[in-house]
């Protein structure tokens, strides 16, 4: 078994990413320094999105990053580490594993397959986002060393699933030999404990841990409608 596998296994894994462009978060040492500082909660390793983001985590930390080059200016259906030259850059940073999509749909550069071989030559290992079970037992054939849950929800031909989608990572952990990993819409301890229930080797959070502007929102929805003129 891989070392950074190993270090993931029944662990949580901070994702310290910005998804508005408008938040003030949106600088590397910013992003390495939230990731960090979940580690003092017990992370176990990180997700973060960038060249700049790997390396400054990689000064702070000698725990597992899975790096991600995010690219949603091509106008494809795929944009999670896309292209080889940037899976590349990642390990060239620091990052252990490069997180690449593997769901269906058009790509602007290589196949998954072509990454996975790439990132391999490397000695680096990949994860495979995908968003369907058919789409999971594709990337493991093409081999992805962690498939995640990702992107359920989030393609066309997931649309409506739950997130966190258990279901999908119970069907998973029931068919591949690869670790499964649970990410995307985990937002309690009972989420964390149901994805470890349905097979999880490793959880990632992202927003309920480090997007401020995503918590208010979601806090917001207890407010009582009397105060929202009052807050506006
Ligand atoms: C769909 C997509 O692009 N997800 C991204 C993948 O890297 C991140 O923006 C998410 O924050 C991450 O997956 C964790 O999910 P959540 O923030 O729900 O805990």
């Amino acid at each position: 078994m891989n070392a950074s596998i190993a270090k993931l296994k029944d662990g949580l894994i901070v994702s310290s990413q910005v998804m508005n462009p408008a938040s003030p978060l949106l600088a590397p040492s910013t992003l390495a320094a939230l990731a960090k500082a979940a580690e003092l909660g017990g992370a176990v390793g990180f997700r973060v999105d960038g060249v700049d983001v790997v390396r400054e985590l990689r000064r702070l930390s000698d725990r597992p990053i899975i790096g991600i080059h995010k690219n949603r200016a091509s106008g494809m259906d795929t944009y999670i580490t896309v292209c080889v030259k940037d899976a590349i850059a990642l390990i060239s940073a620091g990052a252990d594993i490069v997180a690449a999509q593997a769901t269906e749909g058009s790509r602007p550069a290589e196949s998954f397959a072509e990454i996975v071989q790439a990132v391999h030559m490397q000695g680096a290992l990949v994860m495979g986002d995908v968003s369907t079970y058919e789409e999971g037992i594709a990337a493991v054939a093409n081999g992805a060393d962690i498939v995640a849950t990702t992107l359920a929800g989030y393609t066309s031909q997931s649309k409506g699933a739950h997130r966190p989608d258990l279901r999908l990572a119970q069907r998973l952990s029931n068919s591949v030999n690869v670790p499964v990993v649970v990410e995307g819409g985990i937002w309690t301890p009972e989420d964390v404990a149901g994805a470890f229930d349905a097979g999880a080797w490793a959880v990632v959070v992202g927003s309920a841990l480090t997007a401020p502007d995503i918590i208010a929102a979601h806090l917001s929805q207890g407010l009582p409608h009397r105060h929202i003129g009052v807050l506006a």
